[in-house]
């Protein structure tokens, strides 16, 4: 069995890596993933300037997933930007880096330096982020999206990605599909980021999970998993010749396998690696490759984007 993908002109070993935020603000942790099963690695969204985040307690696991408000806490561009200098990138496993800036100004700065260092490093940027107090998710606004977008095409000469928050209308499927699908340039989109603020709640304590924005914080794991498919499948049907990278509620070969089925390109785990660690990959890795073998699949191409309608 062939777990192998083909993409923004290269093969990778595999098709599961971490999704941005889950072990990956730290170089330890980016060596940790690189190091594991995963086929891929990205760092967590990277602001210009380093920042502490929000207030602890701001991540909390329940028996359903993980509700989170870190508040972007990550250690500034010039860390990961360092770090992608340093990379060695003839291990075969590609390095992405997300950028998540407090201003459009910061994102464009980040792609422009990131372009004059010419490293293979490729650049998912980070539509999506839903908790920085007082500032509104850019892909729910999609006069400031297409603004943003003509941005990065002057500021970024190469294949670039987004990572989007999930959208719930067919209306907005629609009118975000029309966006993208103007930016050749953009090559893959991964859906989704957390569903955000969520409010978990605890009848013992009667109070809230998470000490940011009174308990607000955007949902993962097993919560998101159907919401993740759909966007996933609704985008790949309305983004012909882009790719895009499945993420949300993948905890085993089984929603991996749903997520390929559904058009995914690679998968990304986040609140399994979190719990689980980096060995979570070779154990999905293993899992979807024993579904695929009971199936009669070789490579990922015999089902990709054959889910079947009724
Ligand atoms: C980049 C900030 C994000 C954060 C965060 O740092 O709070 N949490 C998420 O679930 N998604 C994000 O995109």
């Amino acid at each position: 069995v062939d777990l192998s993908v083909t993409w923004l002109g290269r093969t990778m070993p595999g098709c599961l890596y971490n999704a941005s935020g889950v072990w990956c603000r730290e170089e330890d942790e980016l060596e940790a993933v690189r190091a594991s099963a995963a086929a891929a690695l990205i760092s967590k969204s990277a602001t210009l300037a380093p920042r502490e985040g929000n207030p602890e307690p701001r991540y909390h696991r329940t028996a359903l997933g993980s509700i989170n408000s870190m508040g972007l806490p990550n250690r500034g561009f010039a860390y990961y930007l360092d770090y992608a200098r340093r990379y060695d990138y003839a291990c075969g496993k590609p390095l992405f880096l997300s950028l998540s800036g407090m201003t459009l100004e910061d994102n464009l700065t980040m792609l422009r330096t990131l372009a004059a260092a010419g490293l293979p490093a490729i650049p998912e940027i980070n539509l999506s982020c839903p908790n920085v107090p007082g500032k509104p998710q850019l892909g729910y606004d999609f006069v400031a999206t297409t603004e943003a977008l003509n941005a990065f095409d002057q500021a970024w000469p190469g294949r670039y990605g987004v990572k989007l928050p999930p959208y719930f209308d067919q209306a907005h499927f629609a009118a975000m599909a029309e966006i993208l699908n103007r930016h050749p340039r953009l090559a893959f989109v991964t859906c989704i980021n957390s569903i955000g603020n969520g409010l978990v709640v605890d009848i013992d304590s009667e109070a809230v999970a998470i000490k940011p924005k009174d308990g607000l914080g955007g949902l993962g794991g097993d919560y998101v998993l159907p919401t993740a498919l759909a966007n996933v499948r609704e985008f790949y049907r309305l983004l012909p010749g882009k790719d895009i990278v499945g993420c949300g509620g993948v905890r085993s070969g089984r929603e991996a396998f749903m997520h390929i089925l559904a058009g995914a390109r690679a998968v990304q785990v986040g609140t399994c690696l979190y719990h689980e660690g980096p060995a979570a990959f070779a154990r999905i890795a293993a899992e979807l490759a024993e579904l695929m073998q009971a199936k009669g699949y070789r490579k990922l191409d015999d089902f990709r984007g054959r889910l079947r309608t009724l």
